[in-house]
């Protein structure tokens, strides 16, 4: 399996490289803010409960969010890969996932992150926001709170992978098909 961590603040890209990337290399793509979202739109609990952090810029507490993950790992067996976005976001997140992993034999094999100013994202965000829906980018306090949470608890994670040299940077400001060609070459050497 191949195991990516799409990494970067908010409005870096994420979301749209992964698309790209998703189809391209036949991995499913997990995104947790998507799965948050989904549940908030069909009124479930899960979406009860991290709506209010969601709609604040904070982050939904780590166990609710790691056992949403693990099932939406499960609910995809026989995959050949995935490509995390917008998780690990905490430090216990991170180590949940590697334990998990490891109970399947499988690892992370690289996080990749979509290096971003903050100016260019508070833009981006706003940008978004004006067609996207979403509460937490129409509002530039949330967004601002948000790219502050990553500083915060987020960024910490590029030393964590690191460490087992498997952080890779990327330049995130481009053209969609420069930055997805930047991303390419990194996993092409993985894979
Ligand atoms: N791994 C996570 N841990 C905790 N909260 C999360 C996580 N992923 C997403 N969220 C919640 O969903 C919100 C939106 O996330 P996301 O869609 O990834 O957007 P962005 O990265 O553009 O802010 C976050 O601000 C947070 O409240």
């Amino acid at each position: 399996m191949t195991n990516l961590v799409l990494f970067g603040p908010p409005g870096a890209g994420k979301g749209t490289q992964a698309s790209i990337l998703k189809e391209k290399y036949q991995l499913v793509h997990i995104s947790t803010g998507d799965v948050f979202r989904y549940n908030i739109k069909n009124e479930t609990e899960l979406g009860k409960s991290a709506k209010s952090y969601m709609d604040k810029g904070q982050l939904v507490p780590d166990q609710v969010t790691i056992d949403m993950l693990k099932a939406e790992v499960e609910g995809n067996e026989g995959a050949k890969g995935f490509i995390f976005d917008g998780f690990p976001r905490t430090r216990a997140q991170a180590e949940a996932l590697g334990e998990f992993l490891a109970s399947k034999g499988e690892e992370v094999d690289a996080m990749i992150a979509l290096e971003v100013e903050d100016e260019v994202l508070v833009q981006r965000l706003l940008e978004r926001g004006k067609t996207s829906g979403r509460p937490d980018d129409a509002d530039e306090s949330v967004i601002r709170e948000r790219i502050k949470v990553y500083y915060e608890e987020t960024a910490i994670l590029k030393e964590y992978y690191k460490k087992d040299d498997k952080y890779y940077g990327v330049d995130g400001v481009g053209s969609v098909k420069e930055i997805t060609e930047r991303l390419s070459a990194v996993i092409d050497k993985l894979i």
